[in-house]
């Protein structure tokens, strides 16, 4: 299916409202961080909201180098649809990963290299561009990012295909933009960097943990509203 509708994940969810609001406002996918951190939840608390999440979302359980074998006993054991990798875990990690869970993202902080690191990691199902410190609200350089893609062509399949002087890097996969996204600026990066979805954590939140159900609102119908003529069509 091609669409240009943004794909909306919410990170760092810690509790069942959360996780309930979010879906009912819409959003595409919610992450779960394992990694140590101040939205970090347990297997038993993340079994917990998922006994109980009704509707349709996507659900990442967030790991930072994490042994692969570990990472797949939490998918399977508590029924994840993908997960979300912010360590330095290698390309055939991911490929490894990628082979028996269909969503894996690959998160990597935007640097000047950002594109030719993406490329590494054809087997993922996204790239997330993240800030230089993941969940800190911290941004990401979009315009490095933006600059990139201009030296690439848009792939049917949300993908960055390389183009002109790049032709002979292989493509990665789709594009998620993320790192200090807020409700004031996210229509601005979407125009700018025109990814296939985007991530949010610390912008929608009330305290670290804690999502704050009018700052989603605002962020998923900021989201909403950029013009879907305005954007390019990504395969789903
Ligand atoms: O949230 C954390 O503390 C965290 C810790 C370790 C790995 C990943 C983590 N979060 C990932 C995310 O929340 C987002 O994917 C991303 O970094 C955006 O965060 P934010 O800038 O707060 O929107």
């Amino acid at each position: 299916m091609v669409t240009n509708r943004v794909f909306v994940k919410i990170c760092g969810i810690t509790n069942l409202d959360d996780a309930q609001c979010a879906t009912a406002l819409g959003a595409d996918a919610l992450g779960f961080v394992f990694a140590r951190s101040a939205r970090q939840v347990t297997a038993e608390q993340v079994r917990s909201i998922l006994s109980r999440l009704s509707g349709e979302v996507l659900t990442f359980g967030v790991f930072v180098d994490e042994p692969v074998a570990h990472v797949l006993r939490q998918v399977d054991s508590l029924g994840l649809s993908g997960v979300q990798l912010h360590g330095s875990e290698t390309p055939d990690e991911v490929a490894y990963l990628r082979e028996r869970i269909p969503y894996v993202i690959k998160a990597i902080s935007v640097t000047q290299d950002f594109l030719e690191q993406s490329a590494c990691y054809q087997h993922t199902w996204a790239i997330l561009g993240d800030g230089p410190v993941p969940g800190s609200g911290r941004l990401a350089d979009w315009s490095t990012v933006a600059a990139q893609r201009e030296s690439a062509m848009p792939a049917n399949d949300g993908g960055i295909s390389m183009s002109r002087g790049m032709s002979d890097v292989p493509r990665p996969a789709r594009f998620i933009l993320a790192g200090g996204l807020r409700v004031d600026n996210v229509a601005k990066a979407i125009r700018q960097v025109q990814p296939f979805g985007v991530d949010v954590s610390s912008g929608v939140e009330r305290t670290p943990g804690h999502k704050d159900p009018d700052r989603l609102r605002a962020f998923i119908s900021a989201v909403r509203g950029v013009a879907a003529t305005s954007l390019p069509s990504y395969g789903q």
